[in-house]
């Protein structure tokens, strides 16, 4: 079984301390969403997670085998096209140049790029494009592992809506993990498995929602509802810095 293993993860950046005392399990195949305020570390975690920094202590433990991330900001090759910015995971991984190229071609497609947008150089993109590009880079690779740092906050609510629905369809059909992050509580219910709340000063995480409606089935009545609902507990409360809620009935 493939897993990504967590355990009393901390880091420091100089003296300051941004994360300590971290479990986290995740499974093949499984969504878990990270959920917290701004600056509680969720970026740092997940960088430990990517290998991009060393964590001042504990231990991560990864079978997973290929990574695909997704960061904040789309981070592009400026001097490659849209399509050949899609192509670059798999050259690292030495896919030959024919069939990049025409994986690539398809992965714009399915991302909704149109054909001369995908001749576009980054800087004649919109940001939703951009986003589209870095997204259709990470899954073009069939990573198992899926590392999403909120890709999609700056996007509007008919091209979330769309992807998400190629992201869902990774997890399902291509059997992908997720591990991302999100400020939107919303986005998690309708997308995760498990969803593990974070505070501050320092990084922790402070408790871990099971979601455990099947996808299919999570209607927008639903997911409207659950989020309201855990916006009611106190540790999604506290997470967030809200005042306890208020009793029922007041
Ligand atoms: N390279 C760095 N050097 C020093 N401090 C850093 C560095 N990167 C992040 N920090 C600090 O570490 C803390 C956690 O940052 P991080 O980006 O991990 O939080 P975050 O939860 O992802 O925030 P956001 O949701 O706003 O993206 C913040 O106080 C931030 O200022």
């Amino acid at each position: 079984m493939t897993v990504l293993t967590i355990r009393r993860l901390g880091h420091r950046y100089g003296l300051t301390s941004v994360l300590s005392g971290v479990d986290l399990d995740l499974r093949a195949g499984e969504t878990l969403a990270l959920v917290g305020p701004s600056g509680c570390g969720k970026s740092t975690l997940l960088h430990v997670v990517a290998g991009l920094l060393e964590p001042s202590e504990g231990r991560v433990r990864s079978t997973f085998r290929g990574i695909g991330c997704v960061f904040q900001q789309p981070r592009l090759m400026p001097w490659k096209h849209a399509v050949d910015n899609i192509a670059l995971g798999m050259k690292a991984l030495r896919v030959p140049a024919a069939a990049r190229r025409r994986r690539a071609l398809e992965w714009a497609a399915r991302m909704g790029l149109a054909a001369e947008d995908g001749r576009k150089y980054p800087h004649e993109l919109s940001g939703g494009m951009q986003s589209r590009v870095a997204l259709g880079r990470a899954l073009a690779v069939a990573p198992e592992l899926l590392l999403l740092d909120e890709p999609f906050a700056a996007l509007d609510v008919g091209l979330k809506l769309e992807l998400y629905a190629v992201l869902r369809e990774q997890v399902e059909r291509g059997g992908s993990a997720v591990l991302m992050i999100t400020h939107d509580l919303m986005e998690a219910v309708r997308l995760a498995d498990r969803i593990a709340v974070m505070a501050g000063g320092p990084g922790r995480v402070l408790h871990e929602f099971a979601v455990e409606r099947p996808q299919a089935a999570r209607s927008e009545a639903w997911i409207h509802r659950t989020t309201a609902d855990l916006m009611g507990m106190p540790p999604v409360r506290e997470c967030f810095g809200l005042a306890p809620a208020p009793e029922a009935g007041t």
